[in-house]
């Protein structure tokens, strides 16, 4: 399998990885982070999302971040929506491209989306339907694709059933989640084989959490197979709200690192990617969760 000339790196650092945090961060701030990942030269930014306040707290000003950034031609400025009314919110803040968001456990989507897996798909279908009206391009994730916190083990048959609804009712990529980084490489193949069967792999992404210390050879035994988008998050910000223990993403920077070792085009500068992982994480008041970057600082 020859490995593909180029990566789309899809930022979900402004989203995945600030949702998690327990204090509070102002829009400056949030707005500061995207600017930043525009100027470092990533083509696709998640820039918040329209959920319930009362779930995720943090997310709550992102109408406010998205009116603050500043947008820059051939950027996607994503945002997460899980029903209509979120939808409606984030056409209200002119975002430009929406994402959906499933699980392949049961538990997990009760626990994160408060309905089942069934009554998620359908409470998609409006979402859809408004947002093809509003010309707007929706993305899949399917999470716990690689094990859940609360039901354990999780079959890639059950993967591709969720996977290939999102991808039946308009989701033009879906990306698949890790979310608990319990992934390995040879299941990461497993699960790509079975998903990939139903589903152009150019359509499929990957998004690992790197709990485990094994996203980057997930990563790798990814790009073996076909996959050319990755969902990563700068100094390996967040965690999941919803899954005890988890760590954030894996790092931008590292996943930078590992493609640019493989010659692989991204877009993206490293040197202005750790600026602005670094300044965020000042304003955090935390570690730099990126390997890389706290070895290049270092020098
Ligand atoms: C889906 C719901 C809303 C269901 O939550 P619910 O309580 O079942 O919903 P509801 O329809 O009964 O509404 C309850 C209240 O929420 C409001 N509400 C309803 N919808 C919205 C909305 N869109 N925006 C703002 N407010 C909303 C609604 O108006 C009402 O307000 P009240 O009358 O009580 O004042 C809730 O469970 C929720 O917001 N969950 C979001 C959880 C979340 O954001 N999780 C993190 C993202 S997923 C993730 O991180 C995984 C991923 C994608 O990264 C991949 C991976 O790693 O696996």
């Amino acid at each position: 399998m020859n490995l593909p000339k180029s990566v789309r790196l899809v930022e979900v650092g402004p989203r995945d990885g600030l949702q998690n945090e327990k204090q509070p961060i102002s829009v400056a701030d949030k707005v500061r982070l995207v600017d930043d990942l525009t100027v470092a030269g990533l083509s696709y930014i998640e820039v918040g999302s329209f959920v319930s306040p009362k779930w995720v707290p943090q997310m709550a000003g992102s109408a406010e971040v998205f009116t603050g950034i500043q947008r820059s031609a051939g950027v996607t400025y994503a945002a997460l929506t899980p029903n209509l009314k979120g939808l409606e919110a984030a056409l209200d803040a002119k975002v430009e491209e929406v994402a959906v968001f499933a699980a392949a456990s049961e538990a997990f989507s009760q626990k994160n989306i408060n309905c089942s897996i069934a009554d998620s798909l359908q409470r998609f279908v409006p979402l859809m339907e408004a947002a093809k009206a509003a010309n707007v391009r929706v993305r899949g994730y399917v999470s716990c694709v690689l094990g859940c916190p609360y039901d354990g083990e999780i079959a890639p048959q059950q993967v591709a059933s969720v996977a290939r609804e999102l991808y039946a009712m308009g989701c033009y990529e879906v990306s698949l989640g890790d979310t608990i980084g319990t992934g390995t490489a040879g299941k990461t193949r497993a699960l790509l084989e079975v998903v990939g069967h139903d589903i152009p792999r150019e359509r499929l992404a990957g998004h690992f959490h790197d709990t485990y210390g094994q996203a980057l050879a997930n990563i790798y035994a990814s790009l073996l197979e076909g996959i050319s988008v990755f969902d990563s998050s700068v100094a390996g910000l967040g965690g999941c709200p919803y899954a005890k223990g988890a760590t954030g993403n894996v790092a931008t920077e590292d996943v930078l690192y590992l493609l640019q070792g493989l010659g692989i085009e991204t877009g993206v500068d490293m040197h202005k990617l750790i600026a602005a992982g670094q300044r965020i994480c000042e304003v955090l008041g935390k570690a730099n969760g990126s390997r890389v970057a706290r070895a290049l600082l270092s020098r």
